[in-house]
């Protein structure tokens, strides 16, 4: 089973994802962006204020490619539980955001892009978390921290969620580290008992 965790930069997902080891030691965990070659360059990309919005597109795209075929494919085709800290759901809210107005319909676009090679995760925990604080928790460290900017990747996440009712469980993460963690923990059970 894929889960993937998403939301804006300082809503916990890597806080969750890391206290997850804890309670899943066998799960396969992972994240986008990842640390291949590829990961490097989507990480130049966020740090150019000038990068240009389709070529870092398809960076991360590249590496969302490479995640699939090195990782998340051979880690489901052996059983596992994977967990991954931002998945395909961050290029189409986050780049659904900088393509506004660059190409029409950006987060169709890029859905489209990704439709015919992805794995879709079977279920994606979104943290819950306003602009505000997740800029005050993230320290606004790069050129994606930004108020505006945040709230219209808040607002492509609700259109996702509104898109896909299904495979999303939305968390309060204007919580407590902890109270995040029970409830996150607490739909995991759940699916898993469900398997
Ligand atoms: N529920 C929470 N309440 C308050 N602070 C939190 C919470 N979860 C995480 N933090 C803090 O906010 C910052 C960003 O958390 P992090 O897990 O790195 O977020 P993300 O991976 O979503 O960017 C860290 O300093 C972390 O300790
Ligand atoms: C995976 C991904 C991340 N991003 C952005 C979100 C973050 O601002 C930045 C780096 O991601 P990440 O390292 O997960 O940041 P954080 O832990 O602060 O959430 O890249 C995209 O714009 N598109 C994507 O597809």
């Amino acid at each position: 089973m894929l889960v993937t965790l998403e939301g804006l930069d300082g809503s916990g997902k890597t806080t969750v994802w890391e206290a997850l080891h804890d309670t899943y030691p066998d799960a396969t965990f992972t994240r986008e962006p990842t640390e291949s070659w590829y990961g490097e360059a989507v990480d130049r990309a966020i740090a150019d204020d000038d990068a240009d919005p389709l070529a870092e597109l398809f960076l991360f795209i590249a590496d969302h490619a490479d995640h699939l075929s090195r990782v998340v494919r051979p880690a489901l085709a052996d059983g596992d539980l994977v967990i991954s800290d931002r998945y395909s759901d961050s290029r189409y809210a986050y780049q659904g955001a900088t393509l506004a107005g660059e190409v029409k319909r950006p987060m169709e676009y890029i859905r489209g892009v990704h439709q015919p090679f992805t794995h879709p995760p079977d279920v994606t925990i979104y943290l819950d978390v306003d602009p505000r604080t997740a800029m005050q928790r993230s320290g606004a460290t790069n050129k994606f921290e930004q108020s505006k900017y945040l709230t219209e990747v808040r607002q492509n996440y609700e259109q996702l969620m509104e898109w896909q009712p299904e495979r999303f469980v939305r968390v309060d993460a204007t919580q407590s580290p902890e109270g995040v963690l029970d409830d996150v923990e607490d739909v995991l059970e759940r699916l898993l008992d469900a398997e």
